[in-house]
């Protein structure tokens, strides 16, 4: 046997885990090539991306009746859009991906205090395998990420370094009021009525992924995030200007493949996708679309913030389904009303969420 064919994958990952400083640890303790954890096999190295492709822009200080037009024509055709002139401060969003990327660069004995790959608080840090039934794929994202857990009423964020909370419990306060009209522009871009979605839904943003991409020596060996779609009614995006985020765009309902794409970073702009929750209850009306990320650099880190927005009620007894005035004799249901857990599983089932 070679000697490859011994690695132990499972020790390799126990002892990554064990290390709790994430990749980042890695990158500090001055690797110089992709340990064997993080290699995507040549085989599923991901095809270059288009760059002549850019997602929608969106400026919400138009005319309301503009601003639905545009963001129903985006949410039907590319799944992705950024919005402009949004109403949340440029300082709460800059302060917000700051607390982050200082979070994820404190000392190695500071952070790794969080270390935890399954969360036991609504405050996490880890660099979350893959499933393991995909092992034969890379283990392990060229991330790491701050899991936090909003839990009404009051999230208990207390043990996080105040600089870092403080800044991040603003920006989650913001998100929630930007999150409550993006709500209603959404529902009524579907056409049915502003407060249609959060009647039905009680919309609220319980998860926020800060993540960290610290550079890598051989970025184009590796994937920050794989390819996924969210799991969400819709997802609010902001991120630094490093970039390195592609959708795949222009893929029809037969299965085409489509093309990737990169999402520049628009200076200002906050990003929206729309999930597979949405997907699900317009009746297949708006796209959730995939997406991952790429590594770009090996001198900096990127930093990102995703915050997914779901509905309140997601117990085994609540169901959902699509909106029955979306429901047409030309476009009938396309899925039956089914709680959140038989949901997630179907979407593991169907391989709907990649990651
Ligand atoms: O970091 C990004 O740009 C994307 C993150 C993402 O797709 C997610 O958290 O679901
Ligand atoms: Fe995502």
């Amino acid at each position: 046997m070679a000697a490859a064919d011994s690695y132990d994958i499972a020790a390799a990952l126990a002892e990554f885990h064990e290390s709790g400083g994430g990749v980042r640890h890695l990158v500090e303790s001055g690797i110089t090539f992709v340990p064997r954890l993080f290699l995507v096999p040549d085989s599923l190295l991901p095809p270059p991306a288009v760059a002549d492709f850019a997602i929608p822009t969106v400026d919400l200080s138009l005319p309301r009746s503009n601003t639905i037009a545009l963001i129903g024509a985006a949410a039907r055709s590319s799944g992705f859009f950024h919005v402009t002139n949004h109403g949340v401060p440029a300082s709460t969003i800059a302060a917000a991906i700051s607390a982050a990327r200082a979070f994820h660069e404190l000392p190695l004995h500071e952070r790794s205090a969080f270390y935890s790959v399954t969360p036991v608080s609504d405050v996490a840090y880890s660099t979350n395998p893959h499933p393991p039934n995909q092992l034969n794929a890379p283990a392990l994202p060229w991330r790491d990420t701050l899991s936090l857990c909003f839990l009404p009423p009051e999230p208990d964020l207390g043990s996080l370094p105040p600089t870092c909370r403080d800044a991040l419990l603003e920006y989650h306060r913001s998100l929630m009021e930007f999150g409550r009209s993006m709500t209603a522009l959404l529902s009524e871009a579907l056409g049915v009525g502003a407060e249609r979605l959060e009647q039905a839904m009680q919309v609220e943003a319980r998860l926020m992924g800060c993540h960290y991409y610290p550079p890598c020596p051989e970025p184009a060996r590796v994937v920050g995030g794989r390819r996924h779609t969210d799991p969400s009614l819709f997802t609010v995006l902001v991120q630094d200007s490093v970039g390195g985020l592609q959708v795949r765009q222009h893929c029809d309902d037969a299965g085409g493949d489509g093309e990737w794409v990169d999402v520049a970073p628009v200076p200002g702009a906050i990003l929206i996708n729309i999930g597979d929750v949405l997907k699900v209850v317009s009746n297949e009306e708006f796209k959730s679309v995939e997406h991952r990320v790429m590594v770009k650099s090996t001198q900096v880190a990127r930093v990102s913030i995703a915050l997914f927005f779901n509905p309140a009620k997601c117990d085994e007894s609540d169901l959902f389904g699509p909106l029955p005035e979306l429901v047409t004799d030309e476009r009938p249901a396309r899925y039956q009303r089914i709680t959140f857990p038989e949901f997630m599983n179907f979407r593991r089932v169907s391989g709907h969420g990649r990651t």
